[in-house]
């Protein structure tokens, strides 16, 4: 706009003077041919002064607006991707999981990349609270997922309508089904497919359960387990990368943490502050490091009165999942995790001892069983492979049985 009118004023400027130079000089003239063409030139000139802008101006600001509309485009475009990038641009009714402690992220510079996301609730149909969309990724990766899912999801449903058929359980086939039904236990709950809209590109999502949900403060540790996290079709570069990754925990343990967080109360003040900690602060972890993560994690100090309950509450789903794992010879988990999540309220809450009170019992909050504000689920099946030669899966008990292990010594303490 600041060029346009900047045209028409030196259109003007320069009609001005030539009206001038002419008037000047009709005045001091009695020529009558001279007059006329004179007059001619002053009606040129009228026409240079007010008619000679209009359409040229017309045309420059045609193409000034197209440039300028075609630049604020560009400019709107540019604005949404690193907006979207920043505050991902998702439909309504969905936000980015705040609790996402790990795994694939929604990232600042590249509006492709997509992290979970959760459902705010409301009551339309197909929606309900308490979900997470974890978008489905690499396609092999997204395949093995949703494969892992689906046969969980036909091993229940095909176990329960044989449910009171007493000779069904007897031959392997169905002793197999009657295993993957079971594992749905140690699993998010799976509700199907959805496709989403994320920064104008449409993703597939799995509808997952979210197992911080109900969960006042939530605290959410990521525990990825196995020596080895790179599956059977990787490439070399792949797995040299997997193998140069949290070493120290890995080979040891065979166990590693991409990412967890956990409120805690800061001393002196008593406020309540949350700590996030992610791939980095696990890949500088050596064994001492990784026992120290986990007494941080599980608030393992005297102030809180539902620690011990929380170690042996968190020690009894473990062992649930280790159990699995000695019974099956169907799977090969490689880089899954265990998600492991509790409720920093009930930890610092008396009134959710399940010990029995001293004194009257509170009226609120209302008393929750252990598993309603503790859960350790397997998530992440992105690598999941049938088990070679009917084989047990060794590396996973290893990592498993390590975790096993060191929340037992916290609660020996
Ligand atoms: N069912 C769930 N409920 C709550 N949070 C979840 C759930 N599933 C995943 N998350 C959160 O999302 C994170 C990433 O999940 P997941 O490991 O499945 O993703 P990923 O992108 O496949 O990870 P990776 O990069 O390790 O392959 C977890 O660390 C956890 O914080
Ligand atoms: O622990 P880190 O350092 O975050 O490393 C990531 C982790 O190993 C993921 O499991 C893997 O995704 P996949 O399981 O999908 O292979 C991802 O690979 P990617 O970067 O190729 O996605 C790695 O970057």
């Amino acid at each position: 706009m600041t060029n346009g009118h900047q045209l028409i004023n030196y259109i003007r400027a320069v009609a001005a003077i030539a009206f001038r130079c002419r008037a000047v000089r009709c005045y001091s003239s009695n020529n009558s041919h001279f007059y006329q063409a004179v007059a001619l030139q002053h009606w040129l000139c009228v026409f240079a002064l007010f008619l000679l802008p209009l359409p040229v101006c017309c045309l420059y600001f045609e193409c000034e607006s197209k440039t300028d509309s075609m630049a604020k485009k560009e400019q709107e475009e540019s604005m949404v991707a690193v907006v979207a990038a920043v505050t991902p641009a998702v439909p309504l009714g969905y936000r980015q999981l705040g609790t996402q402690v790990a795994g694939h992220t929604f990232e600042a510079s590249n509006a492709a990349a997509v992290g979970l996301l959760q459902d705010v609730g409301g009551s339309e149909e197909g929606r309900s609270e308490g979900r997470v969309f974890k978008p489905l990724g690499k396609p092999e990766c997204g395949l093995r997922e949703i494969q892992f899912y689906e046969s969980l999801a036909a091993a229940k449903s095909t176990i329960a309508a044989a449910v009171g058929d007493v000779g069904k359980a007897e031959n392997a086939a169905d002793n197999d089904l009657a295993l993957l039904a079971a594992l749905a236990e140690h699993v998010p709950r799976y509700y199907g497919q959805r496709k989403l809209v994320v920064n104008q590109r449409e993703h597939t999502f799995l509808q997952l359960e979210d197992l911080t949900h109900g969960m006042a403060k939530p605290c959410v540790m990521d525990v990825k387990i196995g020596k080895r996290t790179w599956d059977p079709l990787s490439s070399p570069h792949k797995r040299a990368i997997e193998q140069q990754k949290y070493v120290m925990c890995k080979q040891n343990l065979g166990l590693c943490l991409p990412g967890f967080q956990v409120y805690q109360q800061e001393q002196p003040s008593g406020k309540t502050i949350l700590i996030r900690h992610g791939r980095d602060y696990g890949k500088s972890l050596n064994v001492e490091g990784f026992h120290q993560a986990l007494a941080l994690f599980f608030n393992v100090q005297p102030s809180y009165a539902n620690v011990r309950q929380l170690l042996r509450e968190v020690l009894r789903q473990l062992r649930g999942i280790h159990s699995w794992f000695k019974r099956q010879r169907l799977l090969h988990f490689y880089a899954s995790s265990l998600l492991i999540c509790y409720d920093f309220d009930r930890l610092s809450n008396p009134s959710s001892q399940q010990n029995g009170y001293h004194h009257e019992p509170p009226a609120t909050p209302a008393i929750k069983p252990p598993d309603q504000w503790i859960r350790v689920r397997c998530i992440d099946f992105a690598h999941i492979f049938p088990a070679a030669d009917a084989q047990p899966d060794e590396n996973y008990m290893f990592g498993l049985q390590s975790l096993i292990d060191i929340v037992e010594s916290m609660l020996q303490r």
